[in-house]
């Protein structure tokens, strides 16, 4: 059976990166994906955006919606203070295996759970099964369709608190226009675009941040 691209990702990092080197396994997943195969990570451009991001919200917990093979989660678990934690949550089963090991690699598995699941589902159970109060900030980058009645099911299972900070991938490319007109006419969040380029390719992509007023 041949390997899927996520596979070969992983591999190219087992063979190329330093264990235990967050940094190394992000530039090792940059260059494939950019030398070799086109992969949905957020990549390094965008990847400077998320990383000032988390470091100005200093979470205590984070939250990543759509995991993929674990770029986004290394990234965000080598910027969070110590005692700090990412909840990421994944559906495909494929993509949360290759995940995994990639968090495992990279050495912050400590800072990182990974749930198995549908966004839908894993919200609800965040307050009881997960032991979280609140989340500090959370990244968006699942499916596009997800984002708006996502936020909606963390206001209403009162996971944000004033000054929670979300941060939506890919609001240009696929885009998100109807989680764009949710949020900015929303006078609970206050918005602010950053325009950036879709990982690897010279096209416009940009990212939304939006803080919970409370
Ligand atoms: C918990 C839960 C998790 C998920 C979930 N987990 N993982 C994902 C992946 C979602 N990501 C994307 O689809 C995506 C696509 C592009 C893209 C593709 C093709 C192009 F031509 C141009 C751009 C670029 C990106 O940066 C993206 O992030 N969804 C889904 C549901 N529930
Ligand atoms: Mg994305």
């Amino acid at each position: 059976m041949n390997q899927s691209k996520e596979q070969r990702i992983l591999n190219f990092v087992l063979q190329n990166a330093v264990r235990g080197d967050p940094c190394s396994v992000l530039d090792t997943i940059d260059q494939y994906c950019s030398q070799k195969e086109w992969a949905m990570n957020v990549g390094n451009e965008k990847g400077l955006i998320l990383d000032k991001t988390v470091e100005e919200a200093n979470p205590s917990v984070a939250l990543e919606l759509g995991t993929y093979c674990g770029y986004s989660a290394v990234r965000i678990a080598r910027v969070l203070k110590a005692g700090a934690h990412l909840l990421t949550v994944e559906f495909n089963p494929e993509f949360a295996a290759i995940a995994k090991q990639m968090i495992e690699f990279a050495g912050v598995q400590d800072k990182v759970k990974l749930l198995e699941g549908p966004s839908e589902e894993i919200i609800p159970q965040l307050k009881k099964k997960y032991e979280v109060d609140t989340v500090d900030f959370v990244f968006l980058d699942h499916w596009k369709d997800r984002y708006t009645p996502d936020t909606i099911l963390l206001q209403e299972c009162n996971l944000l608190r004033k000054g929670s900070v979300l941060l939506a991938d890919n609001v240009i490319v696929p885009g998100a226009p109807e989680f764009l007109n949710y949020i900015r006419n929303n006078p609970h969040f206050q918005c602010t675009n950053y325009p950036s380029r879709l990982e690897y390719m010279k096209v416009a992509d940009a990212m939304e941040k939006a803080v919970f007023l409370g």
